[in-house]
């Protein structure tokens, strides 16, 4: 079916928007080797501590950039792209972006899934809540209450954005993830662009009720965001519309959206209930495939959508562990402390220099601790610095805490679902690293099985995106099998038990860090105000001379 005329296969065009990068790949239907791929890097601002901005319309420019790289690539095999039959969207999820319908501008910078400016937001819902239980509607949308999802986000854009505020008012306002900003742009925009975001997607919002797959009206309501400003909720996998935006894309029907954990769980074939995938990115998200059955846990993990393969097909649902920091910490390594100047290669040789971390332990809690404990007030420690201490060490136990963080997550899952995983399926640009693999067995107890390619994101919507359109099977890829690299952990019970104790202690030690204070938050009118700061004191310096002037002249 895939094989097109003169034995040439269809393709499938992904766009990836990670945090830190933005890929666009293309794959030959039925086949999980990439065919061609770019990527660029992105600009990550951080105006303030704790602050994390992208730059929206830069996204969207540098994903064009991309698919035109991509594109030239194919020619070299001779294919060309009128061979791209369709396009799935991946990408980081709970980032939020609003934007101006008929300019189609956005009214602020995206903010990021990480960025904990809503703090002070989250008390704010918590006051209305029973108990200021951060778990009460959990049953209803799988979440806690946590600056990390995007309803948080927009209310705090209604608060304190004015040009939100009246876009708002004169119903121009339009909130998304980045799928809905990436899909309205490349469909026309203000001319037509069609405002919709995939279940997996609408699943981390907060707004969205997991029985009913749609926005939830007493939801939407506490967090006083109008249903009208939100996307229409949408499969996984159906045909949304076709590209309308003149660029190299034009014409190429979009039929895929998952967010970018859920697409890892279908690249890594993890599509019947019982198989779990941990992706290592900038954070680290270990997802437990619990079939068409919404697991609630008891143990801090959440409840998300994993997949819905078209409009009539069950929804499938997911546990998962979610890690805020993994490879950040890498990045902060290296750009904050400069102990190294190339993560993939320090981070494993440089580590690997020593045989311990010398009792050191690193909680990377940068922007709070997420799953299992849901801790917006822990902040990073190191502790256990000796004199003896190298940066050998910070730099193993960096490494460690993403293992550390992973077996908090695999405690809760085994209690959660009362049959312990026997392995583990990684992927993601970290796994490249074969250290902080055997480190991962080492200290997990269970075969860490590492997928063939690093970028499963990329795959899993590939497929979905091809089902829809006839030319990749999902019924066929569930009974794929890949082969894998596997590390076997080296280690006892005992020591690895005695070590995850330790890390426990390192772990509370990091708690209650973050004291509540007012949010001094730097909105467009305090912008706008310390701007006129200066101008001000001008001004009444001005008059005091004048003052001081006069009554020397008359005292003369
Ligand atoms: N081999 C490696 N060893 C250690 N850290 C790595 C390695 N490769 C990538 N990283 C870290 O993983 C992070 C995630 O990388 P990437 O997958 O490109 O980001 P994202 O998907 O979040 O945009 C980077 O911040 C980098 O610091
Ligand atoms: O871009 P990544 O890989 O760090 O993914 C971010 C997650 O989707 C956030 O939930």
């Amino acid at each position: 079916m895939p094989v097109k005329e003169g034995g040439k296969k269809s393709l499938v065009g992904v766009i990836d928007d990670g945090t830190k990068t933005v890929r666009f790949v293309i794959y030959e239907a039925e086949c999980s080797n990439e065919l061609v791929s770019y990527q660029l890097d992105k600009t990550e601002v951080q105006p303030q501590e704790g602050w994390s901005e992208q730059d929206p319309l830069e996204i969207m420019h540098n994903i064009r950039i991309c698919a035109e790289n991509a594109i030239d690539q194919l020619t070299e095999l001779g294919y060309s792209r009128e061979d791209i039959v369709t396009l799935g969207i991946t990408n980081q999820r709970e980032t939020t972006i609003a934007w101006d319908m008929c300019t189609g501008q956005p009214l602020h910078p995206a903010i990021a899934w990480n960025d904990i400016r809503t703090d002070s937001t989250v008390d704010a819902i918590l006051a209305k809540v029973p108990d200021r239980n951060k778990n009460y509607f959990k049953n209803i949308c799988g979440l806690p209450i946590s600056p990390y999802f995007s309803a948080l986000k927009m209310r705090w854009l209604k608060d304190n954005v004015k040009a939100v505020r009246k876009a708002s008012r004169d119903k121009r306002l339009l909130f998304g993830t980045v799928d809905s900003w990436i899909i309205w742009n490349l469909t026309g925009g203000p001319h037509g662009g069609i405002h919709i975001t995939d279940v997996t997607n609408a699943s981390r919002t907060l707004l969205m009720n997991l029985e009913t797959l749609n926005w939830d009206p007493m939801l939407c309501r506490l967090f006083g965001v109008h249903r009208n400003t939100l996307p229409q909720i949408r499969s996984s996998s159906e045909v949304y519309g076709r590209v309308e935006d003149c660029s190299v894309l034009d014409g190429i029907r979009i039929s895929g959206i998952l967010g970018n954990q859920q697409s890892a769980l279908v690249g890594q074939n993890c599509m019947s209930a019982g198989q779990a995938k941990n992706t290592y990115r900038s954070g680290c998200f270990l997802l437990y495939n619990t079939g068409t059955r919404k697991v609630q846990s008891t143990h801090g993990l959440i409840t998300t959508v994993a997949y819905k393969l078209g409009p009539d097909a069950p929804a499938v649902y997911a546990l998962e562990g979610s890690i805020a920091v993994a490879g950040g910490a890498m990045k902060f390594l290296r750009d904050n402390l400069h102990l190294i100047k190339d993560v993939v290669e320090d981070t494993e040789h440089i580590a690997g220099q020593v045989f311990s971390t010398g009792d050191v332990y690193f909680v990377p809690a940068f922007s709070g601790l997420y799953a299992p404990y849901w801790r917006k007030d822990a902040r990073g420690i190191i502790c256990g610095l000796t004199a003896f201490t190298t940066k050998n060490h910070i730099i193993r136990a960096a490494l460690e805490a993403v293992c550390f963080q992973t077996r908090d997550i695999l405690e809760a899952m085994n209690k959660d679902c009362g049959m312990p995983l026997a392995k583990l399926h990684v992927d993601g640009r970290m796994t490249s690293n074969d250290l902080l693999m055997q480190l991962q067995a080492d200290l997990t107890g269970i075969p860490v099985l590492r997928a063939q390619s690093w970028d499963m994101s990329a795959l899993g919507v590939g497929i979905v995106a091809g089902n829809s359109v006839g030319v990749w099977s999902c019924d066929k890829w569930k009974h794929h099998s890949a082969s894998t690299d596997t590390f076997l952990p080296t280690t006892t019970d005992d020591d690895r038990d005695a070590r995850y104790t330790k890390w426990k202690m390192a772990v509370q030690r990091s708690l209650g860090w973050a004291t509540t204070k007012k949010s001094i938050t730097m909105t467009e009118e305090r912008y706008k105000l310390l701007a006129s700061i200066p101008a001000a004191l001008y001004i009444f310096g001005s008059f005091t001379m004048l003052v001081v002037s006069s009554i020397l002249k008359n005292n003369r």
